[in-house]
């Protein structure tokens, strides 16, 4: 199939989903988030108002009178917005049922969208054969933009319809498919950082890059993100080194130099296997450990995520925090390519921040809410280990790292992370009982929220959020709401 440059997908400026203007909204029911680790909150007969760039204008509790009458003039109450009129506001009532309820976007803090044909697909493999036998093969061929306007088109679908309305992808070496996956997230809606991968060594000989060609396509890669969205309100790009491994001292320094001067978004891999530290710190033994190559070549900061670090010392961690540095915990790849249990508990208490990735493909699930049970059952198996129960995640800790540990690493936490006046509505709306569900509730676990005493609906409300996470799954997900906007809707 012949290859076509990007500008022949979108030929005329492209009119993404993101830009056009919404109708005010005031959704109202039940809210549930967690702002702060372990902490599950829930809003019952709340009403958040909506304006029309998607920000939230305001949060009015207790409302028990839910007439459409009332919700309007609760809204020309409160709302901030100047010259709004009745006419002009929309309510989304759903406290009719009472097994929906609003929940913060996830966010997916690392994934490898070239990656996505080859989910489930890893045999027995380990990480460093893992490249070498499925990953870089499947890579290399994103020369082609047919075929990566359709894997990139899919992925970009498939997480926004498993609720992830924030993904930090690594593309591949490619500037016009890299390009092509920032202009996908922005038509389709989806909140995105998007990496095209520097790497100039250690990768096979049909894909790699010159420090040159590395240098130019990531500066090209940059320029198209700013230019097709100047506010950076839906797509930014990140630096991507692969890991220390595919990259020469050179290339690390200059990226370094280009994170400080641009202030940029950086990610890369760290500490995710054993063979692959050994590897690395003989490849580089001028640096301490395999986080102070990346330290001295100034690419951590409170805007860098690190996948993985499964195997730091105590050093290393302490780097980590002293930069500010984030985490994505990746449990399901970690487990897949049998690379290890990554200690989220004392990262935490080191006051690092932590998140979730899917890390596609290798782990085998888009789903931000599936990784979510896998880093509570890692945490356990490490609680069978060193018998500390401390280790031990909650459902509302391993909530809370899907959510606003996501905002924290990603430095975005004044835009997404959970239900708050002046945030972005980025949410998604769970019907525990949709068709279809996997989840049964039965009638004596129902929240009653208008018979109960509130306190003891919250509770059995509680039970049914742990019956989501580990029995739901994306047929649960009525809607999905990126900015405000409505981008995936099944009913
Ligand atoms: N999990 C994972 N680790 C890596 N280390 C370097 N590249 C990769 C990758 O694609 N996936
Ligand atoms: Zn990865």
């Amino acid at each position: 199939m012949p290859s076509r440059t990007n500008a022949a997908f979108f030929p005329e400026k492209i009119d993404p989903i993101c830009h056009a203007k919404i109708d005010y909204t005031v959704y109202y029911g039940t809210f549930a988030h967690t702002p702060i680790l372990g902490e599950l909150d829930i809003l019952a007969f709340t009403a958040i108002g909506v304006d029309q760039d998607g920000t939230i204008d305001f949060i009015v509790p207790k409302i028990t009178d839910n007439s459409i009458s009332n919700l309007i003039s609760i809204t020309l109450e409160n709302s901030t917005c100047k010259n709004l009129i009745k006419e002009d506001i929309k309510i989304i009532n759903i406290s009719d049922d009472e097994n929906k309820f609003f929940f913060p976007g996830f966010i997916d803090t690392h994934i490898h969208a070239p990656q996505f044909p080859n989910n489930g697909i890893f045999g027995n493999s380990t990480l460093l054969d893992w490249l070498e036998v499925y990953t870089f093969p499947l890579e290399s061929s994103f020369t082609n933009l047919d075929f990566a306007s359709q894997i990139y088109t899919k992925v970009i679908q498939r997480t926004l319809g498993y609720g992830t309305t924030t993904a930090s992808y690594y593309a591949t070496i490619h500037t016009d498919a890299s390009n092509l996956l920032a202009d996908l997230s922005l038509k389709l809606g989806q909140r995105s950082f998007v990496g095209k991968v520097c790497m100039n060594q250690n990768s096979p000989d049909h894909y790699i890059e010159t420090i040159e060609e590395c240098k130019n396509s990531t500066i090209q890669v940059i320029d198209h993100i700013k230019e097709r969205n100047p506010s950076g309100d839906l797509i930014n790009p990140v630096l991507t080194p692969r890991f220390a491994a595919s990259c020469t001292d050179d290339l690390l320094k200059w990226l370094g130099e280009l994170r400080k001067k641009g202030d940029y978004h950086c990610q890369t891999h760290l500490s995710e296997n054993h063979r692959e530290i050994e590897w690395i710190t003989k490849m580089f033994p001028q640096y301490q450990s395999y986080t102070d190559i990346y330290l001295q070549n100034n690419l951590l900061s409170s805007k860098t995520t690190l996948a993985h670090c499964i195997h730091l010392s105590d050093d290393e961690m302490n780097i980590l925090k002293y930069t500010k540095s984030g985490v994505s915990h990746c449990p399901t790849s970690n487990s897949s390519i049998t690379s290890g249990e990554a200690r989220i508990r004392w990262l935490l208490e080191n006051n690092i921040s932590v998140s979730l990735g899917t890390d596609c493909s290798g782990g085998f699930t888009p789903s931000i809410l599936e990784v979510a049970k896998h880093a509570l059952l890692v945490s356990r198996h490490l609680v069978m280990k060193t018998k500390d129960d401390n280790e031990k995640l909650t459902s509302n800790d391993v909530f809370y790292l899907a959510t606003m540990g996501g905002a924290k690493v990603l430095n975005i936490e004044d835009k997404v992370g959970c239900f708050k006046k002046g945030l972005k509505f980025d949410a998604q709306l769970i019907n525990l009982n949709a068709k279809d569900s996997n989840i049964d509730i039965f009638e004596f676990q129902n929240p009653m929220w208008n018979t109960l005493p509130i306190n003891d609906s919250k509770k059995k409300f509680a039970d049914l959020l742990d019956k989501w996470l580990f029995n739901g799954d994306n047929r649960n997900i009525e809607k999905v709401y990126v900015n405000g906007r409505n981008v995936i809707s099944k009913v």
